[in-house]
C-alpha cells in the first residue's frame, strides 16, 4: 500500500494553484493519473520520486516512510526504489543498449538481471546497437527495461507512449502489462489516452487544478456517458463530399478512416481539419475480435 498526502503550491496555468492530494494506492495495482494539462500530474510523480519537495507531505510505501515533512524525513531519490520513464527516452547516446541497462546496475546486483530484462523485453537483436539507430518504440522499450534494472517497488510512467504511433503503442502497452505483472510492480501511469487507461489500469484518479475530482475503476470513470446509450469518438475531418442529396464526411479516428453520412445542415459548419466528435446511439453495436 502506498499512502500519499501532500501539498505543494504551484504556478498553475491560470495562476497560483495548490496541489493537494490525499490518496492511497494498493500494492501491485496499475493506477493512472488523468487530467488536463497543468493539473499537477507530473508534479505528483516528481514528488513521489523525490525530485520535487512538497510544502507538506507524507509518503509511505509498504509501511516504510519515504517522506514525512513533519518529522524531517525525506529519502533521496536513489533510496526510494523507483523506476521512472518519461515521454522522451533519455538514453545515453554513446552507450549500447546493453550498456545503457548495465549502467543502472547496483554494485551488489548480478549482471544476469540485465540479460533477463533483455530477454523479457525482446531486445536481443538490438542489444549491441546505439540508441540513435533505433525507432522510437524500440528506444522506449529500452527505457522501460532500464527503469526496471534496479527492481523498483514503484514504477512511474509519465506519458511514456504518447509520442509513438498507434500500432507501436499497442505493442508497448502489452510489454508494460507483462512487466507490471512479472515483477509485481505498483505502477503509476500518466496518460491522456482513454483507451490506454481502460486497457491497462486498475484505478484512475482524475485530477483538475491540483485536486482529485473523481476516482474509481476506469470503466466507471469513463463510461458514464455511454450509460446514456451513446458512444462517441474524437476525430479529424479529412474530406467532405456531396453525393446526391447527402454528404459523406471522412473522419480520421485514431488511424482509421470512418465515412459518415451527413445532411447539408450538419456539414455547413464543418471544414477540413476540424476536430469533431462522432457520436452514435448505440442501439445495436457490433463487436469484432481483432486479436
Ligand atoms: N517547481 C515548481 N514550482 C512551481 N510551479 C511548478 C513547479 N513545477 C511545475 N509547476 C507548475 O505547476 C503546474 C502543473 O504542472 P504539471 O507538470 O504537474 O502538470 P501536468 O498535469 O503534468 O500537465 P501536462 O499534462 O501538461 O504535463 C504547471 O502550471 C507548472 O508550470
Amino acid at each position: 500500500m502506498i499512502e500519499i498526502k501532500l501539498q505543494k503550491a504551484l504556478n498553475g496555468p491560470e495562476g497560483p494553484m495548490m496541489l493537494s492530494l490525499d490518496i492511497a494506492i494498493d500494492k501491485g495495482k496499475l493506477v493512472t493519473l488523468y487530467g488536463p494539462s497543468g493539473a499537477g500530474k507530473t508534479s505528483t510523480l516528481r514528488i513521489l520520486s523525490g525530485l520535487l519537495k512538497p510544502d507538506n507531505g507524507y509518503i509511505a510505501v509498504d509501511g516504510r516512510i519515504w517522506l514525512d515533512t513533519a518529522k524531517g524525513i525525506d529519502l533521496k531519490p536513489q533510496e526510494r526504489g523507483i523506476g521512472y520513464v518519461f515521454q522522451d527516452y533519455a538514453l545515453f547516446p554513446h552507450l549500447t543498449i546493453r550498456q545503457n541497462l548495465e549502467f543502472g546496475l547496483k554494485k551488489s546486483q548480478p549482471r544476469e538481471v540485465v540479460s533477463e530484462l533483455i530477454h523479457i523485453m525482446e531486445l536481443e537483436n538490438i542489444q549491441d546497437r546505439k540508441p540513435n539507430t533505433l525507432s522510437g518504440g524500440q528506444q522506449q522499450r529500452v527505457a522501460l527495461a532500464r527503469a526496471l534494472v534496479q527492481r523498483p517497488k514503484l514504477l512511474l510512467l509519465d506519458e511514456p507512449l504518447s509520442a509513438l504511433d498507434f500500432g507501436i503503442r499497442l505493442k508497448l502497452q502489452n510489454y508494460l502489462q507483462e512487466v507490471h505483472k512479472t515483477y509485481g510492480l505498483t505502477t503509476v501511469l500518466i496518460s491522456h489516452d482513454i483507451g490506454e487507461i481502460l486497457k491497462l489500469s486498475d484505478w484512475t484518479f482524475k485530477l483538475h487544478h491540483g485536486k482529485v475530482i473523481q476516482q474509481g475503476n476506469p470503466t466507471d470513470v469513463f463510461t458514464q456517458s455511454s450509460l446514456s446509450g451513446k458512444f462517441k469518438f474524437k476525430g479529424e475531418v479529412i474530406q467532405i463530399q456531396q453525393e446526391d442529396v447527402v454528404f459523406v464526411v471522412s473522419v480520421l479516428i485514431q488511424n482509421e478512416l470512418v465515412k459518415i453520412v451527413a445532411q447539408e445542415s450538419e456539414v455547413k459548419e464543418l471544414s477540413i481539419g476540424d476536430t469533431v466528435i462522432v457520436a452514435s446511439k448505440a442501439f445495436n453495436p457490433i463487436i469484432y475480435k481483432i486479436k
